[in-house]
């Protein structure tokens, strides 16, 4: 079953095509990589899929249902959660509020308490559950915000540059979260760190000038000239 879809999404910044003219579908369950050189829009896509900006043209399609112009908050109540490059989370308050916060959409009491603790420790940090948000690394900012995401049971979680500031040790513990929840949750990845790319993703998505520029299995992108190319420089 296909969870989400695109028909014809484009975004114009005055004269610049962000992102034009996209039909992208991803199947329920799928770990799909979106990936592309700078300034390919990767953001302004999956910015566009959470609400986070409005289409110039086309459409989103969650479950069946036309989100076009559905804002942003009640996408999440449908089951989108995602993290972006820029943190969110609360400095001000410890690392386990932040997650119990993002629980109360639809927990209360010790359902919430359980479900925050463990979002916390699929992530890793369970050593860090009373520290104040905003003394966390960057890299552990990120790790809150994926659990703020996770700890709502999303049907579709997009990560936009989750490795981004973590240390190695860090981005194993990174790919184990994500083959743990391969399978229930779909996930959409913006990754520019191509280890993580090639190990984590079912399938992979190249974004190039706001275009699908390939689409295929690791194996076939890594193989794939136009994308060696564009991407990688080696074409
Ligand atoms: N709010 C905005 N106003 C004007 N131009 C924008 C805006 N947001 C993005 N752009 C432009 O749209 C294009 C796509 O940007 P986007 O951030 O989506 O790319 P990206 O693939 O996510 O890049 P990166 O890998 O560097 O994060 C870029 O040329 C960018 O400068």
């Amino acid at each position: 079953m296909t969870l989400l879809s695109t028909r014809g999404l484009s975004k114009r910044f005055a004269g610049l095509h962000a992102v034009e003219n996209v039909d992208f579908d991803l199947p329920q369950g799928q770990v799909r990589a979106l990936i592309g050189p700078n300034g390919a829009g990767k953001t302004t896509f999956v910015s566009l899929l959470c609400g986070r900006i409005a289409p110039t043209q086309g459409t989103v399609i969650f479950d069946g249902r036309d989100i076009s112009r559905l804002p942003a908050h009640k996408r999440i109540n449908l089951g989108m959660a995602y993290t972006f490059q820029i943190t969110s989370v609360f400095a001000n308050l410890t690392v386990t509020e932040n997650v119990a916060l993002a629980a109360r959409r639809r927990l209360r009491g010790m359902a919430m308490v359980q479900a925050t603790e463990q979002a916390l420790a699929q992530v890793g940090l369970e050593g860090r559950l009373d520290q104040n948000a905003g003394d966390l690394s960057y890299g552990h900012q990120r790790l809150l915000e994926i659990a703020m995401g996770l700890v709502q049971h999303p049907r579709l979680l997009i990560l936009d540059e989750p490795t981004q500031g973590l240390a190695d040790s860090e981005i194993e513990g990174f790919m184990a979260l994500i083959r743990s929840l391969a399978g229930h949750t779909t996930i959409l990845l913006v990754e520019h760190n191509m280890s993580v790319v090639m190990q984590a993703a079912d399938q992979i998505t190249v974004l190039n000038f706001g275009q699908i520029l390939a689409q295929g299995s690791p194996d076939e992108i890594r193989a794939d000239r136009a994308v060696q190319a564009a991407y990688l420089g080696t074409g």
